[in-house]
């Protein structure tokens, strides 16, 4: 093994401690605490814990957390009643709602009910146009850490190869956006793609977002190359990402780790959307590259 393992879990905690100096000052200035309410709709155990680990982060950054657990019969239009009175809560400064919901309820319609400017996942198409055209908004937090770990590896990004694997709009869409700001040579590979390795042989930034364990073969990466692995898969082994590791470890530069890699920085710039969104609600000024 050569490649540096990409330590996710030590980029996200200096990132939740530096939102937690962010959030401590903006209390003092505003005389309340940032807010986050996290909606869960039915008991998916995973989805639990990760509801469960977003409020105790959102605490532990200086931030009040709002936890709204409701029954998997819940119906659509109840769902939306509790979105509008989040947006009309002016204590609630980012909302987020936990995805997958379940059958019954359309999520395109849940999410384009939140407020944009409370829209901490950046899931509202409001905020997708936003990023895709250089306007303010809020990015989806997988991407974003996934952007945040690059420029720390690697510096400037400008006239890199990247490609990324993967078009959902959670990940694909808005890494492919944030990679082709930073100057980047973006290709966006996915299921229908020819010749998916010559791609990936070419490239110096891979991100893989396909969501099945191990599909990216360590012969495919070219030696030196920096590895973003944001598969979460559960298998009989664990967790285990998207790509092949061992394989990959032994030609790349560097590599995230499963765990341990993305999915930390996911929660932490969760927190780090609703920081700035707590600014810019409550009208108190946030310095432009304060985080
Ligand atoms: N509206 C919405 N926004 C989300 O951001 C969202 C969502 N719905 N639904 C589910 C997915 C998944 N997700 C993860 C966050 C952190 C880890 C994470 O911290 N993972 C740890 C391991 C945790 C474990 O062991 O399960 C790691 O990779 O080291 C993983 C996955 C956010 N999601």
């Amino acid at each position: 093994m050569s490649a540096e393992i990409i330590d996710g879990k030590a980029a996200a905690a200096r990132l939740r401690a530096r939102v937690g100096e962010i959030a401590a000052a903006f209390e003092a200035v505003a005389g309340r605490k940032a807010g986050l309410a996290v909606v869960l709709v039915g008991a998916d155990p995973a989805s639990s814990v990760y509801v469960k680990s977003k409020g105790k982060a959102t605490v532990a950054a200086n931030m009040a957390s709002f936890e709204h657990r409701l029954p998997a019969d819940t119906t659509e239009a109840d769902l939306l009643a509790l979105v509008d009175a989040l947006n009309a809560d002016p204590a609630v400064d980012g909302i987020l709602v936990q995805l997958p919901l379940p059958k019954h309820i359309r999520e395109s319609v849940v999410l384009t009910r939140i407020d944009p400017d409370k829209d901490v996942d950046g899931f509202h198409p409001v905020n997708a146009g936003r990023l895709a055209t250089g306007l303010n908004g809020f990015v989806p937090c997988t991407p974003l850490g996934c952007l945040m770990l690059l420029e720390e590896q690697l510096g400037d990004l400008s006239g890199l190869d990247a490609v990324v694997i993967g078009r959902s709009n959670i990940v694909g869409k808005p890494m492919a956006a944030l990679l082709t700001k930073a100057s980047a040579t973006v290709t966006v590979a996915h299921s229908r793609t020819k010749d998916l390795s010559s791609h990936v042989a070419r490239a110096d930034i891979v991100v893989a977002a396909v969501g099945i364990p191990h599909f990216v073969k360590g012969e495919w990466i070219k030696p030196g190359a920096t590895v973003i692995d944001v598969g979460i898969n559960r298998t009989e082994d664990g967790l285990t990402g998207d790509v092949d590791f061992d394989g990959a470890a032994s030609v790349a530069g560097a590599i995230t780790p499963v765990p341990g890699g993305v999915g930390p920085m996911t929660i932490a710039c969760l927190l780090r959307n609703t920081i700035v969104a707590a600014h810019r609600n409550a009208g108190v000024q946030l310095g432009k590259d304060a985080i």
